[in-house]
């Protein structure tokens, strides 16, 4: 055994000089996952008037955290041998070896099983749907999908949409068509999000041999699809309005979110720069955030005016 590896067995370090602790959290895309939780948060607030109870947002934020964590590790296992032939994955711990697979599906397993007995205190219902969404991702979108139809992010997409209705039906138990709109609002807003980070990463796609739209269809196309999808949303994010379930700072905000994503999305058809892709995946992320902080502060003004 070399010197290194005998020093990195003794410590919290790999060979590489990696902390374990780090990869093992990495493994967990937990930028992605805080995102997930606050979309299941908002769908919690939203299902009740005022302030939802503890206990439900207590369990069913940590349950559907350790579901999506879980979820993110299965990626990294089944995903590891594309995820080395990309420059932007090629360094993650499973591509790179530095966890052992058995190790990572061990990982996965026990934060899948803690995920479900979590949920399963608060309802059945929570339990299966997140464990759906949980397949969706990690199964049916990873292992087939992905590799199957440029539509792959469509489709699979709607495991990553689900939070919201995870995070209504923790709190109520039951399901309700309005928790559907703020999945519509996250299912519409993933294509955008994600072909404008695939137009930025073509090549990475391409080499990999992954059939991600701007590899199958070409980079023209793939921004016309960004320019649709960012105008389909903004026509969704009106629903929520129409149907009276938010209010008028809804309205606002969500407007001046929605217009500016089209502006980024127009841009990017029309005037492209250098760069513009990936300013264009960076906005998403925080058009995303607001959005949802929107959703939520208008749902407490409404509770408050109606005291
Ligand atoms: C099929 C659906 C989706 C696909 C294919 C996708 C794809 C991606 C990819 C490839 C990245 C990494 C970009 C990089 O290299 O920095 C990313 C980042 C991110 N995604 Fe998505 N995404 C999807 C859905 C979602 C959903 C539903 C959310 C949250 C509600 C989300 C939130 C984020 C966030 C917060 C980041 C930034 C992570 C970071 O900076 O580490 N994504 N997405
Ligand atoms: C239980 C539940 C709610 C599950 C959903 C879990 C989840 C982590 C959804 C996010 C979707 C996502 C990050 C897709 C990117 O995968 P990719 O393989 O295309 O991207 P990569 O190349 O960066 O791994």
């Amino acid at each position: 055994m070399a010197k290194a590896e005998i020093v990195a067995k003794r410590s919290t370090r790999t060979w590489s000089g990696h902390r374990v602790w780090q990869d093992y959290l990495t493994m967990t895309k937990p930028k992605v996952v805080a995102m997930l939780l606050l979309t299941a948060l908002v769908g919690m607030c939203l299902a009740v008037p005022g302030i939802p109870p503890v206990k439900a947002v207590t369990l069913g934020l940590l349950g559907i955290g350790l579901q999506s964590a879980a979820a993110a590790a299965f990626n990294h296992v089944l995903d590891r041998h594309f995820d080395a032939k990309m420059a932007r994955t090629y360094h993650r711990p499973l591509a790179k070896g530095r966890v052992e697979t058995h190790k990572a599906v061990l990982f996965a397993t026990a934060l899948m099983v803690a995920g479900f007995a979590v949920l399963w205190q608060l309802n059945a219902l929570t339990a299966w749907l997140t464990f759906a969404s949980l397949v969706g991702y990690a199964l049916i979108y990873t292992v087939w999908l992905k590799h199957a139809t440029p539509q792959n992010i469509v489709i699979g997409g709607l495991a990553g949409a689900a939070p919201p209705l995870l995070g209504w039906t923790a709190v109520t138990g039951q399901f309700d068509p309005h928790a559907l709109l703020l999945v519509m609002l996250v299912f519409t807003w993933t294509p955008p999000h994600f072909w404008a980070l695939a137009i930025h990463r073509r090549d990475d796609y391409a080499k990999a041999g992954i059939p991600m739209l701007p590899v199958t269809h070409g980079i023209a196309f793939t921004k016309t699809m960004v320019l649709l999808y960012t105008v389909i949303l903004a026509l969704v994010g009106l629903l929520p309005w129409l149907t009276g379930m938010s209010g008028w700072l809804y309205l606002a905000g969500s407007s001046v979110l929605n217009a500016g994503f089209i502006g980024y999305a127009l841009k990017l058809k029309f005037a492209d720069q250098p760069g513009h892709a990936w300013a264009t995946f960076k906005y998403s992320i925080w058009h995303l955030l607001a959005l949802f902080v929107v959703l939520l502060a208008d749902h407490w003004l409404i509770s408050l005016l109606a005291r």
